[in-house]
């Protein structure tokens, strides 16, 4: 597979806040051929990179690394045979592009927090300058999970017309409630961690803020599972005798077990706290948090009046993160602009990162829709409840089925 992995220098960067930068740099990959009409945009999640495939080729074990290698490739999904993938990290982020652990020039030092507050906006106009930079003028589709469907939307907002095809996918136009307050106890844990230091935690006699991290992703990963996959993978087991605790306990609470799901968290946690910044987590879960598509319109269908391309919404049924019925409701605003919109509702109780893990369930529709749009074979469109009751069980699945 070809693939271009740059740093580019996109110079002085206005941030949606009003605040600039002298110098934003975006890290991409590329995979591929460009032939003028075949690019698609990856965009990645929360703590995603822009490795998003090629897994055997640097040595790593980052999670983030080669995060939809099973869905990106030669005769996969999105074939790179076929199409120009590009992936870039997002501003904010730490896989390369600048954020708060990069240098301010002004000062010599990691911005830490004095680097301007981040947006989706801000993502999508990065990965704007970036692709003209490239010289993409145009793109095939925007394909994202996560806040990354997040970005794919507003890529529908602000460039309509330079996008045919949209896949955003365990997304949503915006958080719910119950979303945002877990994600503001993760901030807390980070900041309220002795070592945050008001976000100037980068000296080298300083330690990071790695407790409250690793509080915070834990609370994440609750959010990317389901109830059920919880329950049928660890139940109320204790962990095997040879867990470790990874933070101590006193001597009650050694009288207790140490359950096998407070081991895969601790274990996920502390992986997580050696691969990514406490500072970017605090920038990037705002800006997803901050994200409102119907922001400076009336409404979502308003916001994506605009766009007229297709537009293929994907979602899981046991995803309490970014449930199917925000997809549905993203679909019907979608509907209301005229796009040509599927809702492919895909049951499984693997939970929000069912994005990540399922490739059996996420490829065929989006191979077949990435050929031939909503009327792609494995393309369905479902018809979801209404009722935040139901079991967001799709009720027929037929519209663009054999
Ligand atoms: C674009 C992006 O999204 S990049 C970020 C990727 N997503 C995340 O990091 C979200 C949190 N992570 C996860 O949910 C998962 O690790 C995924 C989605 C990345 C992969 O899921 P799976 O392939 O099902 O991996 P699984 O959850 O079984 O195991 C993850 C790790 O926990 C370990 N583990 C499993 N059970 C236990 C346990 N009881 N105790 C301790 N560790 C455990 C596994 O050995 C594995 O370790 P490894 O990463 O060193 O190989
Ligand atoms: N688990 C993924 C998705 C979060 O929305 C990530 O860490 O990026």
């Amino acid at each position: 597979m070809n693939v271009e992995h740059n740093t580019v220098s996109l110079g002085e960067f206005e941030f949606d806040c009003g605040e600039t930068i002298p110098d934003l740099e975006i890290t991409y990959e590329a995979y591929g051929e460009f032939d003028g009409d075949n690019a698609v945009l990856v965009c990645h999640a929360l703590t995603g990179s822009a490795h998003v495939a090629g897994r055997d080729r640097v040595d790593s074990a980052d999670q983030a690394r080669a995060w939809w290698d099973d869905i990106v490739g030669p005769g996969k999904a999105i074939d790179t045979t076929e199409y120009y993938v590009v992936c870039a990290n997002v501003p904010g982020s730490c896989y390369g592009s600048t954020g708060p652990k990069s240098e301010n020039p002004e000062t010599g030092e990691p911005y830490g927090t004095d680097f301007p507050p981040v947006t989706v906006t801000d993502w999508t106009e990065a990965q704007r300058a970036l692709l003209d930079e490239l010289g993409i003028p145009h793109l095939h589709a925007v394909v994202g999970g996560s806040v990354g469907g997040m970005n794919v939307i507003e890529w529908a907002k602000r460039h309509p017309d330079h996008v045919d095809r949209i896949v955003p996918i365990a997304a949503a136009a915006r958080l719910d409630t119950q979303c945002l307050s877990l994600d503001a106890i993760a901030r807390r844990a980070i900041t309220t961690d002795p070592n945050w230091n008001q976000g100037h935690y980068y000296g080298e006699d300083q330690d990071p803020p790695s407790d409250g991290l690793a509080l915070a992703r834990q609370l994440g990963h609750v959010m990317y599972l389901s109830k059920a996959s919880m329950e049928r993978r660890f139940g109320r087991r204790a962990a095997g005798r040879d867990a470790v605790r990874t933070f101590p306990t006193d001597a009650a609470g050694a009288f207790f077990p140490y359950r096998d799901v407070e081991s895969y968290l601790d274990y996920n946690a502390e992986k997580f706290t050696e691969r990514f910044d406490a500072n970017s987590y605090l920038y990037l879960t705002r800006a997803m948090d901050n994200y409102d598509l119907a922001a400076g319109f009336e409404s979502d269908a308003d916001a994506l009046a605009a766009f007229d391309g297709d537009a293929l919404v994907m979602s899981f049924t046991a995803d309490w993160h970014f449930t199917t019925q925000q997809a549905e409701a993203l679909a019907d605003s979608l509907r209301a602009a005229d796009a040509n919109v599927a809702h492919h509702v895909i049951d499984s109780d693997h939970g929000h990162d069912a994005f990540l893990v399922e490739p059996d369930n996420v490829g065929p529709p989006l191979a077949d829709f990435l050929d031939a749009g909503v009327d792609g074979n494995a393309v369905t469109d479902s018809v979801v409840e209404d009722s935040q009751e139901s079991n967001f069980a799709p009720v027929h699945n037929s519209l663009f089925s054999q």
